[in-house]
């Protein structure tokens, strides 16, 4: 039997933990000795680097639009470093085509590879690296850690929130988080048209469909996006 890779992806909604078990996989993998590339796309920060709630933050190489990740792979073993490992955090953004392309690492090269993200975007759709992920990965796991609606009902749906109103339409990359902060940034993918305040909140699906942010909505802070 041919030894393969594994091409793994973790996904929930904002907020349940992703990025924390991102660090954990690569803490857990390098302890035994194992090399790994941290990799990540638009990361909340703004910066190359992998942000857990938690606290926990790692550097990690920024994916591009245009960025081939078998070159990625390449330049390490130019250097004369071996890759085991890929851990791709937003895993979402990335294209179908780098999604492929993770996919030919695990299956030619024997690299393992852990993808995170979100599966669907403010409407409730799949993102294009997320339905690339579910329709190729090896192993799909939902992340455990349960998000709650207002309501106490499981959140599955990332609402994506101006003034108060969940938004309907617009730009599917709009980097921001969940909780209360205000931040001046000039990282985020805020294109023209773009609301200038934006948050998310995780919502049941009865409250996503009906717009209902719940009696406290009011005392979410909201993101400045400059
Ligand atoms: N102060 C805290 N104490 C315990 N757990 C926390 C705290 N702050 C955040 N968390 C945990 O971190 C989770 C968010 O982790 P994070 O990796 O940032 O999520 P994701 O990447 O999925 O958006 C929360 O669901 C919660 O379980
Ligand atoms: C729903 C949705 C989310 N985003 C952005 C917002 C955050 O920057 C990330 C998700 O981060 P997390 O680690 O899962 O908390 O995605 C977006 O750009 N578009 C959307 O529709």
């Amino acid at each position: 039997m041919p030894v393969v890779g594994k091409l793994k992806f973790c996904y929930g909604p904002m907020d349940c933990g992703k990025s924390t078990l991102a660090l954990q996989i690569d803490h857990n993998h390098a302890r035994q000795g194992r090399r790994g590339m941290v990799l990540v796309r638009h990361d909340r920060s703004g910066e190359p680097q992998i942000t857990s709630r938690i606290g926990l933050t790692r550097k990690a190489t920024e994916v591009g639009n245009e960025t081939d990740l078998r070159l990625l792979v390449r330049e390490q073993w130019a250097a004369g470093r071996h890759v085991d490992y890929l851990i791709v955090d937003e895993a979402q953004f990335l294209s179908p085509d780098q999604v492929d392309q993770l996919a030919e690492l695990a299956d030619d090269v024997q690299i393992d590879v852990y993808c995170f993200g979100i599966a669907t975007d403010f409407r409730s759709m799949l993102f294009p690296g997320a339905a690339r992920l579910f329709e190729l990965a090896d192993e799909l796991q939902p992340v455990q850690v349960e998000v709650l609606c207002w309501c106490g009902q499981t959140g599955r749906f990332n609402a994506r929130v101006s003034d108060g109103e969940v938004l309907r339409a617009g730009d599917t990359v709009v980097v921001a988080d969940t909780e209360q902060m205000v931040v001046e940034s000039s990282s985020t993918s805020r294109s023209e048209g773009e609301p200038n305040t934006v948050r998310y909140q995780v919502l049941c699906r009865r409250h996503f469909r009906l717009g209902d942010l719940g009696p406290t909505s009011a005392q979410h802070g909201q993101l400045r996006l400059t």
